[in-house]
């Protein structure tokens, strides 16, 4: 993900859910620390979250994984409160929906939330378009107009054509297309996803996961996707928080979950992913230090390379944009024949960008006799990868710690 700083939409604080009717006991038991097993055994009640504190960005696919029965449903369904919570405060653009009353929820339900369901919920005598434009009826927008909505929408997650298809005619793919279609019409600020595609055969569940990423490149929503599948959640996910037992165990971006799990659940949990699917150039390079400014001299390029032990060296102009590549032999040969940097710069060495998959660096790097500078869509260098690098990131992100895993 870029660097760019991102305001939180959703902010999450202390969040409980108990299912039952004496939520006190079980939330004096859970004080005491005991586990879930424990309070439903003693009180019968069972423990759907707790002390959950999160904090959800603006534009980013935020997913929520875990093995069944950890809690990703029920956290998902409090943020537009399908489930009311116990206790805790969730803030959507600033205003609590834990407290909303049911007019100002019904309210931004309709306007800032749009949800997708695992099971579609189409209703079945109703037509494509109708199904698209049902959530406008509600808002009691004009037919002509939610039609019309309806049939743009469709055509965003191309379904044109289908409009007047009965829901009973269509594919699963194209259900979901659906069930899609009918949560953006009303253009909401966050989408919730709950195993969106988890009822889709393989290969119609990928190909639904790149249209989504597409669709959010194009519309930047914030979307909230609760999957248990591991490669969903690494795929689709700016952020994953992992859930065990009603919390939440760890939240990163797919590197970090991968590359520092936080417990030995973690590590198990993605212990034989395929790291060079994942990883990027940015995870896994060195930062760009030492260069040489263009304009200075071979000496001065030596004289850097010598003191960090290295044969070459990048050169750069203002604001650190790539010129290319310095080597030590050129150098000491320019020294003495007293040519300049740009007389001797090597261009055209490999470049990447930084969001590149190390899958698709790895025999770039294998047979490239030079260093791979990462950089930015300004052209400025962000970092180096040399082979030793790459190969050192993937050997510590294969193998978790001896201590950590048992
Ligand atoms: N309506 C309910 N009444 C009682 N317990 C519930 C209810 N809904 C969920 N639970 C319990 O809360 C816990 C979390 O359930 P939840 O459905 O959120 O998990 P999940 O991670 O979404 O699992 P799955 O992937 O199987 O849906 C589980 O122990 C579940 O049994």
């Amino acid at each position: 993900m870029d660097q760019e700083i991102q305001k939180p939409k959703l902010v999450i604080n202390s969040l409980y859910k108990i299912f039952g009717k004496r939520p006190k006991a079980a939330l004096s038991l859970l004080e005491m620390g005991r586990s879930k097993e424990e309070i439903l055994e003693k009180t019968g009640q069972t423990v759907g979250l707790q002390a959950i504190d999160l904090e959800i960005l603006e534009g980013e696919i935020f997913v929520i994984m875990g093995l069944s029965g950890s809690g990703k449903s029920t956290l998902l369904r409090c943020l537009n409160r399908l489930i009311p919570p116990t206790s805790g405060k969730i803030l959507l653009d600033g205003i609590d929906i834990a407290s909303l009353d049911e007019a100002a929820l019904r309210e931004i339900r309709r306007k800032k939330l749009g949800m997708v369901f695992q099971n579609f919920a189409l209703l079945p005598h109703r037509s494509v378009v109708e199904n698209v434009a049902f959530g406008l009826e509600v808002q009691e927008i004009p037919e002509s107009e939610r039609l019309e909505k309806a049939r743009q929408t469709l055509e965003m997650v191309g379904l044109s054509g289908y409009e007047e298809s009965m829901p009973d005619q269509l594919s699963g793919g194209m259900k979901q297309r659906v069930g899609l279609a009918r949560a953006l019409a009303s253009d909401p600020d966050i989408l919730l996803m709950d195993e969106a595609f988890s009822a889709l055969d393989p290969i119609i569940r990928a190909g639904m996961q790149d249209e989504l990423l597409d669709l959010q490149n194009a519309l930047n929503k914030t979307i909230v996707f609760v999957t248990h599948d591991l490669d969903e959640a690494l795929k689709l996910g700016n952020r994953i928080a992992l859930m065990k037992d009603g919390r939440i165990i760890q939240v990163g971006t797919p590197e970090e979950i991968l590359t520092a799990p936080a417990d030995a659940y973690v590590a198990q949990f993605v212990a034989g992913v395929d790291m060079t699917r994942v990883l990027t150039a940015e995870g896994v390079m060195k930062p760009p230090e030492p260069t040489v400014w263009i304009e200075s001299g071979p000496r001065v390029a030596l004289k850097l390379m010598e003191e960090h032990g290295i044969s070459s060296i990048f050169a750069v102009g203002k604001g650190k944009t790539l010129k290319g590549l310095i080597v030590v032999e050129d150098a000491v040969k320019a020294a003495k024949e007293k040519k300049s940097l740009a007389e001797i710069l090597i261009t055209g060495t490999p470049v990447a960008a930084p969001d590149t998959p190390v899958r698709d660096l790895i025999g770039t790097v294998a047979t490239s006799q030079y260093p791979v500078a990462v950089v930015d869509a300004c052209n400025r260098l962000r970092g180096v990868i040399i082979r030793g690098s790459l190969l050192g990131a993937l050997a510590i992100s294969g193998a978790p710690d001896e201590e950590e895993s048992t």
